[in-house]
């Protein structure tokens, strides 16, 4: 099963070319379409492939189920953190679920992250986005939901580090979201220690950051005697709570920016293990690009794929040898075991007195260099989709730095 067309996509409406926001809307406050949907919109879209939303139910619910959540949008506030959670999002649409088009929407050049303002992620959504308003959202979910909903035209969530690796949450969520890939970019992620202004490094206690934070900064803080690391939402909500807390034994993790933006002094800068600390972001759209804009534009695209193997041996190596026999450079490969079916018993040995083994059902992620609208790319996945018996393609999008 291939679940986004191969190699036709549905076009979409590139950013660049969105009107003007419909509405100014003031800092914390976030409006959203008023109007209820229409339901032949929102049935072309579920038939299209292109609607966004957790599945796999909704593709088999009724137009009035998946319309649910339009009735309810409004204007909401983002309230005393000033940031988008799951609970405002369901009150200002009704349900996390999928939304669809609203009469009279007209987009609102708003690009969801995950974080506080002053996180590397909302660093990414404004490169990715440049002059767009940021919309600073809890969880990874939250921001997937904001675009999914409506409030939100373009999500940037990162996908990998340097350091760190994979950031296996959101692919997690890229699978259970129907949104599209339409761009990447990376940021140098350069952490400092921050703290209020008149604290001592040897007066710190506790160093609190985002796990990924945490990870990048080991064997700095574990030269800091005595301290205990505490992993929060992001790094610039770290900055935020000591801020807001008054905590003079307590440092983030975080961006030069977020100390400024909260009040905290640099104690020490460039912290992270290894001098080059980059992070890739994928830009979310609700729609995928036009596949045939990659031949004209000149530009040099990557395609994102995830699929799943049948059993038996070299199953893999098939799969993989699809690029390499067309020359198609892979860029990635990650595997992840599969949450709704993670285990395959296998019979135990025919002479009989042996148990079952168990091993894991991977969903294998892949990007290539080339875009959906090419000849090879496309004969790679037919080839793959003979031996995977579910293929998605997440997207298909230029290639950034
Ligand atoms: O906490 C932040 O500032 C984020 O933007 C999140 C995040 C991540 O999830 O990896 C982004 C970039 C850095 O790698 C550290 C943290």
């Amino acid at each position: 099963m291939i679940t986004a067309g191969i190699p036709q996509c549905v076009p979409c409406r590139p950013a660049a070319r969105l009107t003007k926001p419909r509405c100014q809307a003031t800092p914390n406050t976030l409006e959203a379409p008023s109007s209820s949907s229409s339901s032949a919109q929102a049935a072309e879209r579920v038939a299209s492939g292109a609607a966004a939303g957790p599945r796999p139910a909704a593709s088999s619910a009724p137009a009035g189920s998946w319309l649910r959540g339009q009735a309810g949008l409004r204007g909401i506030s983002l309230g005393p953190g000033g940031i988008l959670t799951s609970a405002l999002v369901a009150e200002a649409t009704g349900t996390n679920e999928a939304g669809a088009v609203a009469d009279g929407y007209r987009p609102i050049n708003r690009v969801a992250y995950q974080g506080a303002p002053g996180a590397y992620s909302e660093m990414a959504a404004l490169k990715a986005c440049p002059g767009w308003e940021p919309l600073p959202c809890e969880q990874f979910e939250v921001a997937f939901q904001a675009l999914t909903q409506w409030m939100a035209e373009r999500a940037a969530l990162p996908v990998e580090n340097s350091l760190g690796g994979s950031i296996h949450a959101v692919y997690d969520l890229l699978l259970r979201y129907r949104l599209h890939i339409v761009g990447e970019v990376s940021i140098d992620v350069r952490h400092c220690l921050l703290a209020l202004p008149g604290v001592e490094k040897g007066a710190i206690k506790r160093v609190l950051s985002h796990p990924q934070a945490l990870a990048q900064t080991d064997s700095y803080t574990r030269r800091m005697p005595g301290v205990v690391r505490e992993a929060v939402d992001d790094t610039a909500g770290a900055a935020k709570l000591i801020a807001e807390n008054g905590w003079r034994d307590a440092a983030a993790v975080a961006s030069r920016r977020a100390g400024e933006l909260y009040g905290l002094d640099v104690v020490e800068e460039d912290i992270q293990d290894m001098k080059d600390n980059v992070t890739r972001f994928v830009v979310l759209s609700r729609d995928p690009l036009v596949a045939s804009d990659a031949l004209t534009s000149g530009v040099p695209y990557k395609t994102s794929i995830v699929f799943s193997l049948q059993e038996g041996p070299g199953m893999l190596f098939k799969a993989l040898s699809v690029f390499a026999l067309r020359d198609i450079d892979m860029t990635k490969i990650e595997s992840r075991p599969m949450r709704e079916n993670p285990l395959i018993l296998s019979d135990p040995s025919p002479s009989g007195g042996g148990t079952a083994q168990r091993s894991f059902n991977y969903l294998f992620y892949i990007d290539f260099m080339g875009s959906l609208a090419q000849p090879q790319a496309q004969n790679a996945l037919r080839h793959l989709q003979e031996i995977a018996p579910f293929l998605r393609v997440l997207g298909s999008y230029p290639v950034g730095g």
